[in-house]
C-alpha cells in the first residue's frame, strides 16, 4: 500500500462527461504524470499523495464506484481506487479528463501542474497532481466544466420545463459573436440537456424549411456561462424515440434580432408530426461557428444547411460515434427512469448501479 492508500479519495455528488474528442480540438494543458510509464503504469509517484479531506470509498459508495468501473471495463475494477491509478490510466481516457486549477482547494496555486478527475455518471473522484506538493482531493467538489451551473436539475442535466426561450441579451452581443475561446467551450463538452419543446416564433419550418425545436427559458437560462453563443453539433432525442444527429444554434438569432436568447435544435431526422410538449435531450459534443447575420434569407438557409451537412460529417467520426455508442450517453439518453429525471433525490447511487446493471 502506498502513501495514498492510508488516506481517502473523495466522491462529489455531480457528474460530468468529457470526451477524447473534446480535448482533442482544443489545446487543454497537459497533464503531467511524473514518474509513470506510459504503459506499465506502476512506477511510485513519491510527490503524489492524498491531502486531507479525501475519503475511502468503501461501503456502498465504494460499491457503486466498483460497479462503474465494471461497467465500463476500466482497470479500477475490483480494486480500491488511488490517485495513483487515476494517474495511470493512459491518455486520452474518456473518464479521466483534465480540469483547471481548483479555485476551492485549499491551495490553488499548487494545482497548477493539473487536476484529475474520473467521472462517472453521478460519482466524481477527483486528485490533483503537482510536482511541487502533494495531491489534493475534493469530496465534495463538482469537476470544473462540471454541470455545477445545473444547480437545481438532475445531476448531469440542466432541463426544465417552461414556455418561453429567454434571456435578455446585451446589446453588444446581438451582433457577429467573436470565436468562443476554445479553452472555455470545449471544456463544457459534451454538454447534456433537456427540457421541453416549446413554440418557437414558427419560422423555423415555414420561413427556413428548418423546424427548430425550443428549449424553454429555463434551460437556456442554466447554460454554462462558458459555453458561449454559436452553432454545435451533437446528439438529440426525443421523448422516448433514438438518437439522432442534431445542430443546435445557441443566441439572439442576430438575422431576426431576437431579444431574448434562444437554444434551437434541429435534429437530422424525419419525425412524423410535431413533438412540442415532449421532453427533447441533446448531448453537444462540439463547435461549428458562431452566430452571424446575413444579408438575406437564402444566404441564412444556406449557412444552416452547410452547418447541417457539416455536423453530419462531424458525427461520423470515429470519436463522435464511439460516443453515441458510450454507456454514459446512452444512459443519459435513454428513457428508463425518466420520470427520475429532474428529482436529484431520486439519483440515488442505488438507482444509478441498477441502470448500469441493465445495460
Ligand atoms: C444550425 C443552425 C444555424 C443557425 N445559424 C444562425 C445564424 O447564423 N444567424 C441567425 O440569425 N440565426 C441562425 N439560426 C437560427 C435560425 O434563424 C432559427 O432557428 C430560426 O429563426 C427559427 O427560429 P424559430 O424556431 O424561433 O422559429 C441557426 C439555426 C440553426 C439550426
Ligand atoms: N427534424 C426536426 N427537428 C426539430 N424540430 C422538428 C423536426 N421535425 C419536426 N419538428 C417540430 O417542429 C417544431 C419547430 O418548428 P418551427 O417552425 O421552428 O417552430 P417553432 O418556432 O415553434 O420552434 C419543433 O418544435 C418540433 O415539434
Amino acid at each position: 500500500k502506498g502513501k495514498g492508500g492510508k488516506k481517502h479519495l473523495g466522491v462529489s455528488e455531480n457528474s460530468a462527461f468529457h470526451s477524447p474528442e473534446a480535448e482533442k480540438n482544443v489545446s487543454l494543458p497537459q497533464i503531467p504524470t511524473p514518474g509513470i510509464h506510459p504503459r506499465k503504469g506502476k512506477a511510485a509517484i513519491p510527490h503524489l499523495r492524498l491531502g486531507a479531506g479525501l475519503r475511502k470509498p468503501n461501503g456502498r459508495r465504494g460499491a457503486l464506484l466498483e460497479q462503474c468501473a465494471q461497467a465500463r471495463g476500466t482497470r479500477w475494477a475490483g480494486v480500491p481506487p488511488a490517485p495513483a491509478r487515476l494517474c495511470r490510466a493512459p491518455r486520452p481516457h474518456p473518464y479521466l479528463v483534465p480540469q483547471s486549477p481548483a479555485s476551492r482547494s485549499p491551495d490553488a496555486a499548487s494545482e497548477s501542474s493539473g487536476t484529475f478527475c474520473w467521472v462517472s455518471g453521478r460519482e466524481t473522484l477527483a486528485a490533483a497532481c503537482s510536482p511541487h506538493r502533494s495531491a489534493v482531493g475534493h469530496p465534495s467538489a463538482r469537476p470544473p466544466g462540471g454541470p455545477a451551473e445545473l444547480p437545481h436539475v438532475s445531476p448531469g442535466w440542466s432541463g426544465g420545463q417552461g414556455t418561453a426561450s429567454t434571456a435578455a441579451p446585451p446589446d453588444s452581443r446581438s451582433g457577429p459573436q467573436p470565436e468562443p475561446e476554445a479553452d472555455g467551450v470545449m471544456r463544457q463538452l459534451p454538454y447534456f440537456c433537456r427540457g421541453q419543446v416549446v413554440r418557437g416564433f414558427g419560422r423555423g419550418s415555414k420561413q427556413l424549411g428548418i423546424p427548430t425545436a425550443n428549449f424553454p427559458e429555463q434551460v437556456v437560462d442554466n447554460l454554462p456561462a462558458d459555453i458561449s453563443t454559436g452553432i454545435y453539433y451533437g446528439w438529440a432525442s426525443v421523448g422516448n424515440g433514438d438518437v439522432h444527429k442534431m445542430v443546435v444554434s445557441i443566441g439572439w438569432n442576430p438575422y431576426y434580432k431576437n431579444t431574448k436568447k434562444s437554444m434551437e435544435t434541429h435534429i437530422m431526422h424525419t419525425f412524423k408530426e410535431d413533438f412540442y410538449g415532449e421532453i427533447l435531450k441533446v448531448a453537444i459534443v462540439g463547435y461549428l461557428r458562431p452566430e452571424k447575420n446575413f444579408d438575406s434569407l437564402e444566404a441564412l438557409i444556406s449557412a444552416i444547411q452547410g452547418d447541417i451537412e457539416e455536423a453530419k460529417k462531424r458525427l461520423d467520426l470515429p470519436e463522435h460515434l464511439k460516443l453515441k455508442e458510450d454507456k454514459e450517453l446512452k444512459i443519459r439518453m435513454c428513457t428508463f427512469g425518466q420520470e427520475h429525471l429532474g428529482k436529484v433525490q431520486d439519483y440515488s447511487p442505488l438507482i444509478w448501479v441498477w441502470k448500469l446493471s441493465m445495460l
